[in-house]
């Protein structure tokens, strides 16, 4: 294996308080040491005015397979993961079959293991067939590599269900990751209920759909000592809930999508289906909640929520589109350019939220630049300055809202395992 060392950048690994100009060597896979004195047979990096963080997590992407292959594979799915410099991402569940039984997961980490360009996770369901009516053999499903439960795509809406999944989950120290939404406020909406859904006339979702739902799993994991892990937070209702929860103890923790944090109900006087996800845009107040939340430390994780579907099924009218849009891409520049630059979080707090914060939820040995770690990094460039062209995503689907944006910032070296899965510039 290739030695490897990455020399002159300002090393950033929030797991251990390090923000400081290191040179990282790395052999066997592993980070091997700092400030080496150079044998001559390394392969140098020069990261002099680059970013170097551990490998980013995204601890929330459908990678389709099984089932929807039309839509993404592992193959292209991880391979858009390392190219916006992800090294790990936990998969969801909402697959055909869902992934419910350790058969399903097997397959999906064996695939990874084989096409993937990077770590994969499984997150399996809660239910079995994501029904929401049994649960799934919990404890079979951990014995195989799930790292978390989640019916993602629908909520687990049966409490007594979600209690006995907190309980059960608790026996393996497994986090119950909620897709919060009450269906009976939801139902035909198509994005955020308010002045621009009135305007437009379309049908609303309205922020207390989310907020509703986050309270009750909040007293439900209180009541059992259970680990809820709240999926894709959008509203100032359910930031402020999971504030006052953490205040009191809860073992609750929650994610934050990059389209959440930047963009607004707003867009959707386009008519465009590439601002259709769920949960949707939400109105500026909700938009900075958010924000807030990430600033001061409620939201533990950046997650992408990277949800592709192929252009034929984008295309139909936005009450027929399918929700969800891509992300893995748009992250980290988003990261920069909202959270970073305007000084909403330090390099430190952001990279936190995107490394080890996500790896700890998931009960992963990733997220570090420790020596003897699995030598996972990623190499920034903070202000290179580049256009989202749909078709240059490397994702099988194109469904990203930020067509055409100027972004500034991106990874321009992903290391997996001691390997280059990705360089800037270079053709795959
Ligand atoms: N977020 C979305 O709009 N869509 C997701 C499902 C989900 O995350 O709930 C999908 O699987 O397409
Ligand atoms: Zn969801
Ligand atoms: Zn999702």
């Amino acid at each position: 294996m290739e030695r490897i060392l990455i020399r002159g950048g300002r090393v950033i690994d929030p797991s251990q308080g390090l923000d400081d100009n290191i040179d990282i060597l790395i052999e066997d896979g592993k980070i091997a040491a700092y400030n080496p004195t150079a044998r001559g047979d390394e392969r140098v990096i020069d990261a002099r005015g680059k970013i170097v963080s551990p490998g980013l997590i995204d601890m929330h992407v459908h990678l389709r397979e099984p089932g929807h292959e039309d839509d993404e594979t592992i193959a292209t799915g991880t391979r858009a993961a390392v190219a916006g410099g992800f090294t790990s991402i936990a998969c969801c569940p909402n697959t055909d079959p869902p992934i419910d039984t350790p058969a399903t997961v097997e397959f999906v980490r064996q695939k990874a293991a084989r096409d993937g360009h990077c770590n994969v996770y499984v997150i399996a369901c809660v239910s079995k067939d994501r029904k929401g009516e049994e649960l799934a053999e919990i404890g079979q499903l951990v014995a195989v590599g799930a790292v978390a439960f989640s019916d993602d795509g629908a909520p687990v809406y049966d409490p007594e269900l979600m209690r006995r999944a907190f309980e059960y989950c608790l026996m393996f120290d497994k986090p119950v990751c909620n897709h919060c939404e009450i269906p009976e406020l939801t139902r035909n909406g198509v994005m955020h209920e308010g002045l621009v859904s009135l305007i437009l006339g379309l049908p609303g979702i309205p922020a207390a759909a989310e907020s509703v739902m986050v309270a009750r799993d909040i007293a439900l994991a209180e009541a059992t000592g259970g680990r809820l892990h709240v999926m894709h937070v959008s509203t100032l209702g359910s930031v402020e809930a999971i504030r006052r929860a953490k205040a009191r103890g809860v073992r609750v923790t929650a994610e934050v999508t990059p389209h959440h944090f930047t963009l607004t109900d707003e867009s959707l006087r386009a008519f465009d289906s590439n601002f259709k996800m769920n949960p949707p845009l939400r109105s500026e107040e909700h938009v900075k909640a958010c924000l807030e939340g990430l600033r001061d430390g409620t939201i533990d994780v950046i997650a992408t929520d990277h949800a592709p579907h192929a252009k034929e099924k984008k295309m139909q009218e936005l009450d027929r589109a399918p929700f969800g849009v891509v992300g893995l891409e748009t992250a980290l520049p988003l990261v920069i350019m909202r959270l970073i630059k305007p000084g909403i979080l330090s390099w430190s707090e952001a990279l936190a939220k995107l490394t080890i914060n996500p790896a700890r939820i998931l009960g992963i040995p990733k997220g570090t630049l420790q020596i003897g770690a699995d030598a996972d990094v990623t190499v920034i460039d903070p202000d290179v300055r580049w256009m989202v062209e749909p078709e240059q995503l490397h994702s099988k689907s194109k469904n990203t809202p930020f067509a055409g944006w100027a972004l500034e910032g991106r990874a321009t070296v992903v290391i997996v395992g001691g390997v280059i899965k990705y360089q800037l510039g270079e053709q795959a």
